[in-house]
């Protein structure tokens, strides 16, 4: 069934498990996403970014929509890092349940006046609001920080945040960056800032940048003939202990990313004859769906529907 965020996040938030969010731009990784969900009987959230939309646009939520009514699990359609107030208004339109305002990268005061607006409508239209303060790490899609210039969430900031703003649920910098490249060895999340927001707040928090990539994909990417550095995502315990201080939806882009990749590239190699595309996705949308499944059962969110 297709829900609002709020829906999915505020019984995670209460329940100390966490609710996977991945990222969609076509139709075998929506399936994967959805069709996993419900062998799992766990609440999902599927985000089309402003990318998505340029690339799939209504064709793609329809999608989305379509598979989330029929599902009999939560599912909500969210819109990752919206730029503006127009953009979550075109989203809400489109039919989305769930949208993201991005003002993050504006000082405090018009960050808050942003979320603000977006609220107040979403609000009227029942729809839910995720907004983010403090900055990630790495190369966001609106804007590049240097690692050491950027800034995490400050707890008492947050509380001052969420009482001015009406937010559902907010995107907290921990450490954690966008990509495939989140530092050396184990990357480093803030578990006491996580845990001093979790105290001050009652809203569920959002982790972007959770990607876990996996030593045995980016193996079996290089050995296909990808090529990737080094390439390290956040640890499965680390995102256990962040859903233990109130982290409940974990965003994962790069993950289905690199594992689409890695099953058609499997199938390219090991079949030079193949051109049949239900061959070459088909594999894809598998190992997505190992990636999903895997990381819902890390976050705890298997069973919860
Ligand atoms: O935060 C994300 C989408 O908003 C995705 O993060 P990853 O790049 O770690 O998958
Ligand atoms: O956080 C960003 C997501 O990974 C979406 O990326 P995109 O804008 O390239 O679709
Ligand atoms: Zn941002
Ligand atoms: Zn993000």
């Amino acid at each position: 069934m297709l829900v609002t965020g709020k829906d999915i996040l505020v019984p995670a938030r209460a329940g100390k498990y966490g609710v996977g969010a991945f990222n969609t731009n076509n139709m075998e990784i929506t399936q994967a996403i959805i069709h996993t969900a419900e062998k799992l009987r766990s609440p999902v959230i599927v985000q089309m970014s402003e990318g998505a939309i340029k690339y799939g646009g209504q064709d793609l939520a329809n999608i989305v929509k379509d598979l989330a009514t029929r599902a009999t699990v939560p599912v909500a359609l969210h819109l990752d890092h919206g730029s503006s107030y127009e953009s979550c208004l075109k989203a809400i339109k489109m039919g989305f349940t769930s949208v993201m305002i991005d003002a993050s990268h504006h000082p405090f005061e018009e960050n808050v006046a942003e979320t603000r607006r977006v609220v107040e409508a979403a609000h009227i239209m029942g729809i839910s609001v995720e907004a983010e303060l403090g900055r990630l790490g790495g190369i966001e899609e609106h804007i590049v920080v240097d690692e050491k210039d950027a800034f995490l969430t400050d707890p008492e900031e947050a509380v001052q945040f969420i009482e001015q703003t009406g937010t559902d649920y907010l995107a907290i910098a921990i450490g954690t960056s966008h990509g495939a490249y989140k530092g050396k060895g184990r990357p480093y999340i803030d578990q006491a800032r996580i845990a001093r927001i979790g105290e001050l707040t009652t809203i569920p928090l959002v982790a972007h940048g959770s990607s876990g990539v996996p030593a045995e994909i980016t193996r079996r990417f290089r050995e296909a003939g990808g090529e990737i550095g080094d390439a390290v995502g956040i640890a499965d315990d680390d995102l256990r202990e962040a859903c233990q201080h109130g982290i409940a939806k974990v965003n994962v882009d790069t993950d289905l990313r690199l594992a689409s990749t890695v099953g058609i590239r499997e199938v390219l190699k090991n079949t030079p004859k193949e051109f049949d595309p239900r061959k070459i996705f088909g594999l894809a949308r598998e190992v997505m769906s190992q990636i999903v499944e895997h990381k819902m059962g890390v976050l705890g969110s298997v069973g919860k529907a």
